[in-house]
């Protein structure tokens, strides 16, 4: 399965959220699943924020060699599943992208919750550190959605 995860800039939601998953996905053996990121108003080649990079530090994570990547039809297209940060990213993409729609859905809602990832853009560590726990629990929620449907990932 294609997973594709999109925000704003793809420089921090987006980009952590992907990071996180893969490396929830790498405790399991012979997974077949595969994460992307993007974003609505990349601009294309960005890093990830400082703030970001850090944050994911003390997960153990690198975030060096993220490059933001601006989402585009045949990245959605060849994704089996979007889920995005916000209602407006979702609707962004319904709206450029109806043939699409049908796989498009907000992050929290398919996890089983409900409104928008808030947007750590400019904030202190501490506003990324919440932003990290707050995808952490939506992914792990996706995750075990995921299994229920599609067996292990
Ligand atoms: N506000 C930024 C754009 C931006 C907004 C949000 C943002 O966070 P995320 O990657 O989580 O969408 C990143 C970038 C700008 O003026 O360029």
């Amino acid at each position: 399965m294609q997973l594709l995860l999109v925000c704003f800039g793809n420089t921090c939601r987006s980009a952590m959220a992907q990071a996180l998953a893969e490396q929830m996905l790498a405790e399991e053996p012979a997974g077949t699943m595969t994460i992307r990121s993007a974003g609505i108003f990349a601009a294309g080649g960005a890093p990830a924020s400082l703030m970001a990079q850090k944050v994911m530090a003390k997960r153990g994570i690198s975030l060096a060699g993220h490059r933001a990547t601006p989402v585009q039809l045949d990245l959605v297209a060849e994704s089996d599943l979007v889920l995005t940060m916000e209602g407006r990213h979702r609707q962004l993409l319904c709206e450029r992208m109806p043939e699409h729609a049908h796989k498009i859905h907000e992050l929290l809602a398919f996890a089983g919750s409900s409104g928008d990832v808030s947007d750590p853009y400019g904030g202190d560590e501490e506003v990324y550190q919440a932003c990290a726990d707050e995808l952490t629990a939506a992914l792990q929620a996706l995750l075990a959605r995921l299994r229920r449907t599609e067996g292990p990932l």
